[in-house]
C-alpha cells in the first residue's frame, strides 16, 4: 500500500516518523503529475511545493492553525492531503473540486483565493480575531510566491503586520517566476539575497519581521526543521524558501511558462498532447497580439501594458518585436492603469491588457484616474465571459455591468477577430475619451484573421439578418450562438439578429428603429444580467416608452463555479438550447 493512500488527513501525516516524509513527497509528486497530465489543470506551482505542503501539515496543527495558500493555484498537495485525493480526479470540473482553495469545500481551506496576493491581508485578519478571542496559542500561516508579494495589497499587509504583535508566519515561496518571470526591483533584491549579494538591509527585518532563509525548500527535513523553529517564536515571522516551479518533472522545470498549465500530457514522456487550440482560428488574445505590432509598426504612439501575463494575454508579441515600447509591470493591476493614465496624459495611446476578472483590482484606477480625466487609454479585457474550468474566481462576468456606471466609457465587444482588429485600429486613430474592448478566452471564429482594417464609427452597430417581428440583439462573441441558432430553426422570417458591438454608448437610432419595427425583442450577453447590455436596452426602451416584450439573456445574479464553457453555458442558461427555447416560444406568440 502506498504511504498515500494512508494519509487520509494531516493528523494521519502527523503520525508517521519523519524518515517517511520523504518517500511520501515522491508519492505525493507522482500523483500530481498523473492527475494533471489527464485532467489537466495547474502544475508547475503544485509541483513546486509538494515538500512545503508535506511540512506545513507535519509542524502545524492544521486546520486549527490556519493556512492560506496565496493564489491558491499551488494548492493540489494540500488538497490531496487534507481529505480530497479521492476526490481530486475532479478537480477543476463541474460538480467536482475547485481548482483554488475554497472555505465551503474544506476546514482545511482556511480561505479561498484565487486571485493574488490577498493571503497576507486574510491572515493578518485571523491573526487579529485569534487575538481578541484569546486564542493566543493558534498559528497563523500564509505562503505566498515572489511574484504575488510583489502586488501592492501584499505589500498593504506587510506593513500593517509589520507592528502587530499578531501571531503569523510568512511563507515566500521563491522561484524566480510568476507565469511569466517575475519583473521589478523586488526581484532583483531577491536574486541577489539568494546569491548573498545584497547589500541593503533586509527588507523584511526592515519592515519587523523575524526573518529566517533562504533555505532550499526541496530539502523537506530542512524544511521542517525551519518551520520548527519558526514555530518557536512568535509575532511577524517571514521564512524564505528558494525553490524551482515544476520540480520533479524535466519538461516543467525547462519550460516554466507552458508547464504552468500546460493542458494534457503524455505521462511518461511529459510531452504536451497536441491540443485542438492550437491552429486557426487563431485565439483572441493571439489576434490582440498580432494585431497591436502591425498597428505599433506604423504608430510609433503605440504602447503595450500587462500585469504579469505577457503569454496569457499575447502582449509577448509586442514585447518581443518593441521592447521598449511595451511593459509587463507585475502582479500590479492598479499600477498598470494608472500607469497607462500617465501615458494617455503625455500622448501616447496605450493598449492596457487585462483579464477582465484582474481588471476588478483596478477599479477605482480606471474610475478615479481614467475616465474622470477623460484620458484615453485602450483597455484591451480578455478573458472577458465565462472562462471554464478557473471558475467563480475567473470568469470575466461582470465588465460590462462595472464599466457601464462609469461616465465617459465606450464600451466594445467584437463578435469575431475582424471586429477586434478594427475597433484596435480605430482606437489607435486617436479618441477623446477611454475605450474598453472586451473579448473571451480561447478561439475566434474566422479561419481568416488577418482581415484589412476598415474603422467602427463608435456607437454604431449591424444588422446580420432582417426580421419582421422578434428582434435579437447580441453583444460580442455569444452572437456568434445566435447565428448558429437562427440556421437550425431554418432561417424564420420574424426573426431579425443585430450585432449591436456598443454597449456604451448604445446604438439609439438602431434601437429606435427596432422599436418601431418589432414587437419583441430578444437581447443576449456573456455578462451578468445585473446592469450589462440588457439593462442598457431595458432603460432605454423605459425612456423611449417601449410596449412589446424584452427578453433578456444573460447570466443570473450568483456565482458559477467550474466547468467547460458549454457546460456554465448551459448552467447559466445562454447556450444555444436555451436561446432556442426562447425563440420558438417567442414564434409561437407572433404566429
Ligand atoms: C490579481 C491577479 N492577477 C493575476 C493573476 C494571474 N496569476 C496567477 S498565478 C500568477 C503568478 C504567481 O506567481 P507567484 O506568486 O510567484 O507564484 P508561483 O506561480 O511562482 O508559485 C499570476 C500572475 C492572479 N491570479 N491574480
Ligand atoms: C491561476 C491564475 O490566475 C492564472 O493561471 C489563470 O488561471 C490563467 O488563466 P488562463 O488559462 O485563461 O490564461
Ligand atoms: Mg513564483
Amino acid at each position: 500500500m502506498k504511504r498515500l493512500d494512508s494519509v487520509q488527513s494531516p493528523e494521519d501525516l502527523r503520525k508517521l516518523p519523519e524518515e517517511e516524509l520523504v518517500p511520501l513527497s515522491g508519492e505525493l509528486r507522482e500523483f500530481i503529475i498523473d492527475i494533471v497530465s489527464a485532467k489537466e489543470g495547474h502544475l508547475g506551482a503544485s509541483l513546486g511545493v509538494v515538500e512545503l505542503t508535506i511540512a506545513l501539515h507535519y509542524v502545524f496543527n492544521t486546520p486549527h492553525d490556519k493556512l492560506i495558500w496565496d493564489v491558491g493555484h499551488q494548492a493540489y498537495g494540500h488538497k490531496i492531503l487534507t481529505g480530497r485525493r479521492t476526490r481530486f480526479n475532479t478537480n477543476r470540473q463541474f460538480g467536482g473540486l475547485s481548482g483554488f482553495p475554497k472555505r465551503e469545500e474544506s476546514e482545511f481551506d482556511a480561505f479561498g483565493t484565487g486571485h493574488s496576493s490577498t493571503s497576507i491581508s486574510a491572515i493578518v485578519g485571523m491573526a487579529l480575531a485569534a487575538r481578541l478571542k484569546g486564542d493566543l496559542e493558534r498559528e497563523h500561516i500564509a505562503v505566498i510566491g515572489d511574484a504575488s508579494i510583489a502586488s501592492g495589497m501584499a505589500f498593504e499587509g506587510l506593513n500593517h503586520s509589520g507592528v502587530l504583535d499578531a501571531n503569523l508566519l510568512i511563507i515566500l515561496n521563491d522561484n524566480a517566476i510568476g507565469i511569466d518571470p517575475s519583473v521589478g526591483a523586488l526581484k532583483r533584491y531577491l536574486t541577489n539575497v539568494k546569491k548573498g549579494t545584497a547589500k541593503e538591509e533586509n527588507i523584511f527585518e526592515c519592515l519587523n519581521f523575524k526573518y529566517s532563509g533562504p533555505i532550499d525548500g526541496h530539502d523537506l527535513p530542512a524544511v521542517v526543521d525551519a518551520l520548527r523553529k519558526m514555530k518557536e517564536i512568535k509575532g511577524p515571522r517571514l521564512l524564505h524558501l528558494i525553490t524551482t516551479k515544476g520540480k520533479g518533472l524535466k519538461q516543467a522545470e525547462e519550460n516554466q511558462i507552458v508547464y504552468h498549465a500546460p493542458g494534457r500530457f503524455d505521462r511518461k514522456t511529459g510531452e504536451l498532447t497536441p491540443s485542438a487550440s492550437s491552429g486557426l482560428p487563431l485565439k483572441y488574445q493571439d489576434v490582440f497580439g498580432k494585431t497591436l505590432v502591425e498597428l505599433a509598426e506604423k504608430n510609433e504612439l503605440i504602447v503595450g501594458i500587462t500585469p504579469a501575463m505577457p503569454t496569457g494575454s499575447s502582449l509577448k508579441f509586442m514585447m518581443e518585436a518593441y521592447p521598449e515600447r511595451a511593459f509587463d509591470v507585475g502582479i500590479a493591476e492598479q499600477h498598470a492603469v494608472t500607469m497607462a493614465a500617465g501615458m494617455a496624459a503625455e500622448g501616447l495611446i496605450p493598449f492596457c491588457a487585462i483579464y477582465s476578472t484582474f481588471l476588478q483590482r483596478a477599479y477605482d484606477q480606471v474610475i478615479h484616474d481614467v475616465a474622470l480625466q477623460k484620458l484615453p487609454v485602450i483597455f484591451c479585457i480578455d478573458r472577458a465571459g465565462l472562462v471554464g474550468q478557473d471558475g467563480a474566481t475567473h470568469h470575466g462576468i461582470y465588465d460590462l455591468a462595472y464599466l457601464r456606471c462609469i461616465p465617459n466609457m465606450t464600451i466594445f465587444a467584437p463578435m469575431d477577430e475582424r471586429e477586434l482588429r478594427n475597433i484596435m485600429y480605430t482606437a489607435q486613430q486617436g479618441l477623446e475619451n477611454p475605450l474598453a474592448i472586451r473579448y473571451p478566452r480561447g478561439k475566434g471564429v474566422n479561419q481568416d484573421w488577418r482581415t484589412s482594417f476598415e474603422t467602427i464609427p463608435l456607437g454604431s452597430s449591424r444588422e446580420l439578418v432582417t426580421g419582421s417581428s422578434i428582434a435579437v440583439l447580441s453583444i460580442g462573441h455569444i452572437g456568434n450562438e445566435v447565428t448558429e441558432v437562427l440556421n437550425s430553426l431554418g432561417n424564420p422570417k420574424e426573426i431579425g439578429h443585430y450585432d449591436m458591438r456598443f454597449v456604451k454608448p448604445l446604438d439609439e437610432a438602431r434601437l429606435l428603429d427596432i422599436f418601431s419595427r418589432y414587437e419583441k425583442i430578444v437581447t443576449l450577453e456573456d455578462g451578468c444580467l445585473s446592469g450589462g447590455f440588457g439593462s442598457a436596452v431595458l432603460e432605454f426602451a423605459n425612456i423611449q416608452k417601449f410596449t412589446g416584450r424584452i427578453h433578456c439573456l444573460g447570466i443570473p445574479d450568483r456565482f458559477i463555479e467550474q466547468g467547460t464553457v458549454e457546460e456554465l453555458r448551459k448552467e447559466a442558461q445562454i447556450d444555444q438550447e436555451a436561446i432556442t427555447r426562447c425563440l420558438i416560444q417567442l414564434l409561437h406568440e407572433v404566429r
